[in-house]
Protein backbone atom coordinates (compact mmCIF):
# COMPACT_ATOMS: atom_id res chain seq x y z
CA UNK A 1 0.00 0.00 0.00
CA UNK A 2 1.07 3.65 -0.62
CA UNK A 3 -0.56 6.70 -0.76
CA UNK A 4 -0.15 10.61 -1.99
CA UNK A 5 -1.92 13.58 -1.27
CA UNK A 6 -1.64 16.97 -2.50
CA UNK A 7 0.13 19.73 0.00
CA UNK A 8 -1.57 23.24 -0.82
CA UNK A 9 -0.20 26.31 0.74
CA UNK A 10 -2.84 28.30 2.42
CA UNK A 11 -3.44 30.68 -0.82
CA UNK A 12 -4.01 33.63 1.23
CA UNK A 13 -0.82 34.62 3.58
CA UNK A 14 2.33 33.51 2.28
CA UNK A 15 2.70 30.04 2.84
CA UNK A 16 1.76 30.31 6.38
CA UNK A 17 0.60 26.89 6.53
CA UNK A 18 0.36 23.59 3.73
CA UNK A 19 -3.38 21.99 3.66
CA UNK A 20 -3.66 18.31 2.80
CA UNK A 21 -7.36 17.42 2.52
CA UNK A 22 -8.37 14.25 4.50
CA UNK A 23 -11.46 12.11 4.06
CA UNK A 24 -12.90 11.18 7.62
CA UNK A 25 -16.10 8.45 7.40
CA UNK A 26 -16.90 5.47 5.42
CA UNK A 27 -21.18 6.09 5.25
CA UNK A 28 -21.19 10.14 4.79
CA UNK A 29 -17.33 10.60 3.69
CA UNK A 30 -16.63 14.30 4.58
CA UNK A 31 -13.25 16.20 2.65
CA UNK A 32 -11.72 18.22 5.48
CA UNK A 33 -8.77 20.28 4.40
CA UNK A 34 -5.93 19.67 7.73
CA UNK A 35 -2.53 21.28 8.54
CA UNK A 36 -0.66 18.29 8.66
CA UNK A 37 2.06 18.78 11.46
CA UNK A 38 5.53 16.70 12.44
CA UNK A 39 5.16 18.70 15.54
CA UNK A 40 2.10 17.13 17.20
CA UNK A 41 0.23 14.07 17.44
CA UNK A 42 -3.19 14.61 17.83
CA UNK A 43 -5.54 14.53 14.92
CA UNK A 44 -8.35 16.89 15.75
CA UNK A 45 -11.23 18.51 13.83
CA UNK A 46 -13.79 21.34 14.31
CA UNK A 47 -17.07 19.60 14.52
CA UNK A 48 -20.85 19.45 15.41
CA UNK A 49 -19.60 19.49 19.17
CA UNK A 50 -17.63 23.30 18.30
CA UNK A 51 -19.74 26.16 19.20
CA UNK A 52 -21.15 27.80 15.92
CA UNK A 53 -19.53 31.08 16.99
CA UNK A 54 -16.26 29.05 17.23
CA UNK A 55 -16.30 26.45 14.26
CA UNK A 56 -18.16 29.83 11.37
CA UNK A 57 -16.47 29.70 8.05
CA UNK A 58 -14.98 25.81 8.91
CA UNK A 59 -15.71 22.69 7.58
CA UNK A 60 -17.23 20.25 10.29
CA UNK A 61 -16.94 16.76 11.00
CA UNK A 62 -20.01 15.23 11.51
CA UNK A 63 -19.25 12.16 12.99
CA UNK A 64 -22.02 9.34 11.53
CA UNK A 65 -23.19 7.24 15.42
CA UNK A 66 -25.04 4.82 13.47
CA UNK A 67 -24.61 0.79 15.04
CA UNK A 68 -22.61 -0.64 11.60
CA UNK A 69 -19.09 -1.46 12.22
CA UNK A 70 -18.54 1.06 9.24
CA UNK A 71 -19.63 4.04 11.34
CA UNK A 72 -18.16 6.38 13.79
CA UNK A 73 -18.17 5.36 17.36
CA UNK A 74 -17.66 7.83 20.33
CA UNK A 75 -15.11 6.84 23.03
CA UNK A 76 -16.52 6.69 25.99
CA UNK A 77 -15.14 8.82 28.26
CA UNK A 78 -11.76 9.47 26.55
CA UNK A 79 -10.92 13.73 25.94
CA UNK A 80 -8.13 15.21 24.33
CA UNK A 81 -6.63 19.34 25.06
CA UNK A 82 -3.50 20.80 23.81
CA UNK A 83 -1.53 24.19 23.39
CA UNK A 84 0.48 24.89 20.77
CA UNK A 85 3.82 26.75 20.95
CA UNK A 86 1.97 30.03 19.63
CA UNK A 87 -0.16 29.54 22.53
CA UNK A 88 -3.02 28.59 20.67
CA UNK A 89 -5.13 25.56 22.08
CA UNK A 90 -8.16 23.53 21.66
CA UNK A 91 -9.91 20.53 23.21
CA UNK A 92 -12.73 18.14 23.55
CA UNK A 93 -13.94 14.39 22.68
CA UNK A 94 -12.45 11.41 20.50
CA UNK A 95 -14.78 9.25 18.45
CA UNK A 96 -13.21 6.26 16.04
CA UNK A 97 -13.94 6.67 12.45
CA UNK A 98 -12.22 5.72 9.13
CA UNK A 99 -9.48 8.51 7.73
CA UNK A 100 -8.49 8.07 4.38
CA UNK A 101 -5.31 10.72 3.11
CA UNK A 102 -4.07 10.29 -0.36
CA UNK A 103 -5.98 6.73 -0.87
CA UNK A 104 -4.75 5.18 1.88
CA UNK A 105 -7.37 4.11 4.76
CA UNK A 106 -7.06 3.58 8.37
CA UNK A 107 -10.68 1.99 9.25
CA UNK A 108 -10.38 2.53 13.26
CA UNK A 109 -8.51 6.54 13.78
CA UNK A 110 -8.94 8.28 16.94
CA UNK A 111 -10.90 11.46 15.56
CA UNK A 112 -10.50 14.10 17.62
CA UNK A 113 -13.69 16.28 17.41
CA UNK A 114 -13.25 19.62 18.98
CA UNK A 115 -15.83 20.97 21.60
CA UNK A 116 -13.13 24.42 22.23
CA UNK A 117 -11.06 26.09 19.88
CA UNK A 118 -9.00 28.98 20.51
CA UNK A 119 -9.31 32.33 18.55
CA UNK A 120 -6.58 31.84 16.26
CA UNK A 121 -8.50 28.58 15.13
CA UNK A 122 -11.66 29.91 14.57
CA UNK A 123 -10.05 33.16 12.03
CA UNK A 124 -7.95 30.57 10.43
CA UNK A 125 -11.20 29.38 8.16
CA UNK A 126 -8.71 27.67 5.47
CA UNK A 127 -7.63 25.17 7.85
CA UNK A 128 -10.13 22.78 9.34
CA UNK A 129 -8.15 20.70 11.91
CA UNK A 130 -4.62 19.30 12.74
CA UNK A 131 -3.38 16.19 11.89
CA UNK A 132 -0.54 15.13 13.73
CA UNK A 133 2.52 13.00 12.60
CA UNK A 134 5.06 13.10 15.27
CA UNK A 135 5.75 10.33 17.86
CA UNK A 136 2.49 8.92 19.77
CA UNK A 137 3.82 9.73 22.76
CA UNK A 138 2.67 13.10 22.33
CA UNK A 139 -0.76 12.40 22.10
CA UNK A 140 -2.61 13.97 24.57
CA UNK A 141 -5.99 11.88 24.28
CA UNK A 142 -6.69 10.60 27.94
CA UNK A 143 -7.12 7.97 29.87
CA UNK A 144 -6.22 6.12 27.03
CA UNK A 145 -3.31 7.72 24.77
CA UNK A 146 -4.09 7.26 20.88
CA UNK A 147 -2.31 6.40 17.72
CA UNK A 148 -1.29 8.99 15.20
CA UNK A 149 -2.54 7.81 11.87
CA UNK A 150 0.67 7.11 10.68
CA UNK A 151 1.44 5.04 13.29
CA UNK A 152 -1.82 2.92 12.62
CA UNK A 153 -1.13 2.70 8.65
CA UNK A 154 2.64 2.07 8.86
CA UNK A 155 2.55 -1.76 9.38
CA UNK A 156 0.15 -1.92 6.24
CA UNK A 157 2.49 0.07 3.42
CA UNK A 158 5.31 -0.82 1.30
CA UNK A 159 7.59 0.99 3.79
CA UNK A 160 7.64 2.78 6.97
CA UNK A 161 8.15 5.61 5.72
CA UNK A 162 6.83 9.64 4.65
CA UNK A 163 8.01 11.96 2.79
CA UNK A 164 7.26 15.84 2.76
CA UNK A 165 7.98 18.08 -0.90
CA UNK A 166 6.56 20.92 0.04
CA UNK A 167 6.76 23.76 -2.28
CA UNK A 168 6.95 27.65 -2.45
CA UNK A 169 3.44 29.08 -3.16
CA UNK A 170 3.08 26.07 -5.04
CA UNK A 171 0.95 22.61 -4.05
CA UNK A 172 3.74 20.23 -3.13
CA UNK A 173 2.97 16.46 -2.16
CA UNK A 174 2.95 14.13 0.85
CA UNK A 175 3.82 11.04 0.10
CA UNK A 176 3.61 7.75 2.37
CA UNK A 177 4.94 4.49 1.94
CA UNK A 178 7.42 5.45 -0.51
CA UNK A 179 10.06 7.75 -1.78
CA UNK A 180 9.30 9.04 -5.38
CA UNK A 181 13.36 8.62 -6.56
CA UNK A 182 12.09 11.62 -9.21
CA UNK A 183 10.99 14.29 -6.61
CA UNK A 184 14.89 15.21 -5.88
CA UNK A 185 18.14 15.82 -7.68
CA UNK A 186 20.97 14.92 -5.13
CA UNK A 187 21.23 12.09 -2.83
CA UNK A 188 19.22 11.65 0.10
CA UNK A 189 21.34 12.30 3.75
CA UNK A 190 20.18 10.73 6.06
CA UNK A 191 20.70 11.43 10.17
CA UNK A 192 19.25 9.39 13.37
CA UNK A 193 16.32 10.81 14.96
CA UNK A 194 15.66 11.00 18.57
CA UNK A 195 11.76 10.53 19.81
CA UNK A 196 12.89 10.96 23.60
CA UNK A 197 10.69 13.86 23.21
CA UNK A 198 8.68 12.85 21.11
CA UNK A 199 9.46 15.04 18.00
CA UNK A 200 11.42 14.32 14.51
CA UNK A 201 14.38 15.58 16.38
CA UNK A 202 18.11 15.31 15.02
CA UNK A 203 21.32 16.96 14.98
CA UNK A 204 22.37 19.41 11.92
CA UNK A 205 26.09 19.90 11.73
CA UNK A 206 26.29 23.76 11.41
CA UNK A 207 25.36 26.97 9.16
CA UNK A 208 25.96 29.13 6.78
CA UNK A 209 24.84 32.80 6.70
CA UNK A 210 24.73 34.26 3.16
CA UNK A 211 28.64 34.01 1.46
CA UNK A 212 30.02 33.77 5.29
CA UNK A 213 32.26 31.01 5.90
CA UNK A 214 30.82 27.78 7.65
CA UNK A 215 30.04 27.19 11.00
CA UNK A 216 30.74 23.74 12.49
CA UNK A 217 29.14 23.33 15.15
CA UNK A 218 26.77 20.17 16.21
CA UNK A 219 22.94 21.92 16.91
CA UNK A 220 19.92 20.00 17.89
CA UNK A 221 16.82 21.12 15.26
CA UNK A 222 13.04 19.51 14.84
CA UNK A 223 11.42 18.99 11.63
CA UNK A 224 8.07 21.06 12.15
CA UNK A 225 5.94 20.93 9.08
CA UNK A 226 3.26 23.00 11.48
CA UNK A 227 5.99 26.14 12.07
CA UNK A 228 5.83 28.50 9.59
CA UNK A 229 9.57 29.91 9.88
CA UNK A 230 12.83 28.96 10.33
CA UNK A 231 13.71 28.97 14.04
CA UNK A 232 17.44 29.53 15.28
CA UNK A 233 19.43 30.46 18.24
CA UNK A 234 18.98 34.63 18.81
CA UNK A 235 22.65 34.82 18.76
CA UNK A 236 22.42 33.43 14.95
CA UNK A 237 19.85 35.08 14.11
CA UNK A 238 21.44 38.41 14.95
CA UNK A 239 24.21 37.74 12.96
CA UNK A 240 21.97 36.47 9.95
CA UNK A 241 20.01 39.46 9.92
CA UNK A 242 23.13 42.02 10.82
CA UNK A 243 23.84 41.02 7.05
CA UNK A 244 20.82 43.00 5.90
CA UNK A 245 20.75 46.56 6.03
CA UNK A 246 18.39 48.26 8.37
CA UNK A 247 16.82 45.05 9.29
CA UNK A 248 16.39 45.19 12.89
CA UNK A 249 14.71 43.48 15.74
CA UNK A 250 11.02 45.34 16.01
CA UNK A 251 10.30 45.22 20.09
CA UNK A 252 6.44 45.79 19.23
CA UNK A 253 6.49 42.57 17.29
CA UNK A 254 9.58 40.52 19.19
CA UNK A 255 10.36 39.63 15.53
CA UNK A 256 13.50 41.01 12.90
CA UNK A 257 12.12 42.92 10.27
CA UNK A 258 14.11 44.25 7.14
CA UNK A 259 13.22 46.86 4.12
CA UNK A 260 11.28 45.02 1.73
CA UNK A 261 13.22 46.35 -0.92
CA UNK A 262 16.26 43.79 -0.12
CA UNK A 263 16.27 40.08 -0.66
CA UNK A 264 17.73 38.33 2.68
CA UNK A 265 20.94 36.33 2.37
CA UNK A 266 20.67 32.67 1.51
CA UNK A 267 20.73 30.38 4.54
CA UNK A 268 22.62 27.19 4.39
CA UNK A 269 22.55 24.10 7.44
CA UNK A 270 24.80 21.12 7.35
CA UNK A 271 24.00 17.29 7.84
CA UNK A 272 27.31 15.55 7.79
CA UNK A 273 29.13 17.03 4.51
CA UNK A 274 25.18 17.74 3.00
CA UNK A 275 24.47 21.52 2.80
CA UNK A 276 21.12 22.28 2.27
CA UNK A 277 20.30 25.31 0.76
CA UNK A 278 17.53 27.24 1.63
CA UNK A 279 17.39 30.57 -0.97
CA UNK A 280 17.14 34.57 0.43
CA UNK A 281 13.74 34.41 -1.53
CA UNK A 282 12.28 31.83 0.93
CA UNK A 283 13.21 33.87 3.90
CA UNK A 284 11.05 36.62 3.09
CA UNK A 285 8.17 35.80 4.94
CA UNK A 286 5.15 38.86 4.17
CA UNK A 287 4.99 42.53 4.81
CA UNK A 288 4.14 44.30 7.71
CA UNK A 289 3.82 47.32 6.31
CA UNK A 290 4.16 49.38 2.94
CA UNK A 291 8.25 49.32 3.23
CA UNK A 292 9.00 46.54 5.97
CA UNK A 293 8.62 42.64 5.97
CA UNK A 294 8.52 40.06 8.21
CA UNK A 295 11.75 38.07 7.85
CA UNK A 296 11.61 33.90 7.65
CA UNK A 297 14.37 33.86 9.96
CA UNK A 298 13.52 34.48 14.00
CA UNK A 299 14.81 33.25 17.71
CA UNK A 300 14.05 30.06 19.07
CA UNK A 301 14.11 32.04 22.18
CA UNK A 302 14.50 29.84 25.34
CA UNK A 303 13.42 26.18 23.55
CA UNK A 304 16.20 24.04 23.82
CA UNK A 305 16.37 23.02 19.64
CA UNK A 306 16.13 25.04 16.72
CA UNK A 307 13.02 24.36 14.73
CA UNK A 308 12.98 23.99 10.90
CA UNK A 309 10.03 25.06 10.02
CA UNK A 310 8.50 25.49 6.40
CA UNK A 311 10.46 28.19 5.00
CA UNK A 312 13.46 25.82 4.66
CA UNK A 313 11.61 22.36 4.29
CA UNK A 314 10.04 23.69 1.64
CA UNK A 315 13.57 24.51 0.35
CA UNK A 316 13.97 20.29 0.16
CA UNK A 317 12.87 17.03 0.00
CA UNK A 318 12.30 15.61 3.35
CA UNK A 319 11.95 11.61 4.18
CA UNK A 320 10.14 11.21 7.50
CA UNK A 321 12.01 7.05 8.54
CA UNK A 322 9.67 6.10 10.92
CA UNK A 323 11.13 2.06 10.08
CA UNK A 324 14.51 3.21 10.89
CA UNK A 325 14.23 6.43 13.08
CA UNK A 326 16.02 8.32 10.74
CA UNK A 327 15.30 11.95 8.73
CA UNK A 328 16.77 12.37 5.27
CA UNK A 329 17.24 15.74 2.91
CA UNK A 330 18.08 16.24 -0.64
CA UNK A 331 18.09 18.85 -2.84
CA UNK A 332 15.58 19.37 -5.84
O1 LIG B 1 3.26 23.56 18.65
C1 LIG B 1 4.16 23.32 17.62
C2 LIG B 1 3.79 22.08 16.87
N1 LIG B 1 3.91 22.43 15.45
C3 LIG B 1 3.67 23.86 15.38
C4 LIG B 1 2.26 24.10 15.01
N2 LIG B 1 1.56 25.20 15.26
C5 LIG B 1 0.39 24.98 14.61
C6 LIG B 1 -0.71 25.93 14.51
C7 LIG B 1 -1.54 25.91 13.39
C8 LIG B 1 -2.58 26.84 13.28
C9 LIG B 1 -2.78 27.75 14.29
C10 LIG B 1 -3.88 28.74 14.18
F1 LIG B 1 -4.77 28.38 13.26
F2 LIG B 1 -3.37 29.93 13.85
F3 LIG B 1 -4.48 28.85 15.36
C11 LIG B 1 -1.97 27.77 15.41
C12 LIG B 1 -0.91 26.85 15.54
N3 LIG B 1 0.39 23.81 14.00
O2 LIG B 1 1.57 23.24 14.27
C13 LIG B 1 4.08 24.45 16.67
Amino acid sequence: LTGSAVANPNPSNFDREYLVPVIIGAVTPQTINMDLDTGSSDLWVFSNSTPGAQATGHVVYQPNTCNASTCAKLLPGETWSIQYSDMSSSSGIVYSDLVTIGGAAVSSQAVEAAQIVSSSFTTDTANSGLLGMAFSSLNTCRPQQQLTWFDNIKASLAAEVWTANLQKGAAGTYNFGYIDSTAYNSNITYTPVSTLRGFWEFTFSGYQLGSSSFVTTDMAAIADTGTTLLLLPSAVVESYWAQVPSAHLEPSLGAYIYPCSATPPNFTFGIGSYRGVVPGSYLAYGPVSSQWCYGGIQSQGSSPFSVFGDVLLKAQFVVFDVGNLRIGYAAK
